[in-house]
């Protein structure tokens, strides 16, 4: 059994007064569960932030990298006004299927499309489209990958667009340059990439919660 901590009594205690799941966000969780896919959504108060960040952005068009079982997309979904758009990419057609369905059951259907494959393929593809600049991207898929997502992401907005990198912290061991693990080089090479491109301005920040311990990075695009 996993030990409990004083974080998870105020995660529980924050979300439930400012980020409480409804039906649909409840059942996304209740059908990826059901279906086997993993525990690594973002936790409700982080869903809460990522809205809140592309209303702030006033977001007409999001990308997400990373679908799981649609329940930060459903989060991001929903600060879409009745003609925005999201894209999201996912590798295993497994989630992306059980994300569909928790997608079209929260009523984002017409707003939202799931593309199944290795973003690296689905990123070359989308861009050859020439969308409308991405108001906000949110990062969230294989860590090794990252600093090669920042990039797209970067091809993919325009000025005043927001990047969200999640889980930054790799338990600590972003700080070990050493490191031959793909997770902490991936994120490694993006908050570094972050920090010395003249083009971005970001930040990351260290998070506890129900979640465990862990962080997100931000970073605004200039120009
Ligand atoms: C942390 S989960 C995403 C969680 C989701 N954003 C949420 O909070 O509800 C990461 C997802 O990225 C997907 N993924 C891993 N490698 C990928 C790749 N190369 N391209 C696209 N998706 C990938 C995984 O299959 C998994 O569903």
């Amino acid at each position: 059994m996993s030990e409990s901590h004083v974080w998870d009594e105020v995660d529980a205690y924050f979300t439930a007064h400012l980020a409480p799941d409804d039906e649909a966000l409840a059942a996304a969780l209740r059908d990826s569960d059901a279906a086997g896919l993993p525990h690594i959504n973002v936790a409700g108060n982080q869903g809460k932030l990522l809205q809140l960040l592309a209303q702030l952005q006033g977001a007409r068009h999001i990308l997400e990298i990373g679908t799981l079982g649609g329940y930060s997309t459903i989060w991001l979904g929903r600060a879409l006004p009745p003609d925005g758009r999201l894209v999201s990419l996912e590798y295993d057609p497994r989630h992306a299927e059980v994300a569909v369905r928790n997608i079209a059951r929260a009523g984002l259907d017409k707003l939202v499309e799931v593309r199944v494959g290795p973003a690296l393929e689905s990123l070359p593809r989308l861009a050859d489209e020439n969308p409308p600049p991405f108001d906000l991207v949110f990062i969230d898929a294989d860590k090794v990958n990252n600093p090669h997502y920042v990039e797209w992401a970067l091809k993919l907005t325009s000025t005043g667009s927001l990047i969200v990198l999640d889980n930054v912290v790799r338990g600590g061991r972003v700080t070990d340059a050493e490191s031959t693990a793909d997770d902490v080089v991936g994120t490694r090479a993006a908050i570094e990439l972050i920090g010395s491109h003249p083009r971005l301005s970001g930040t990351a920040i260290q998070t506890v919660g129900m979640k465990g311990y862990d962080g997100f990075a931000v970073a605004r695009v200039l120009a």
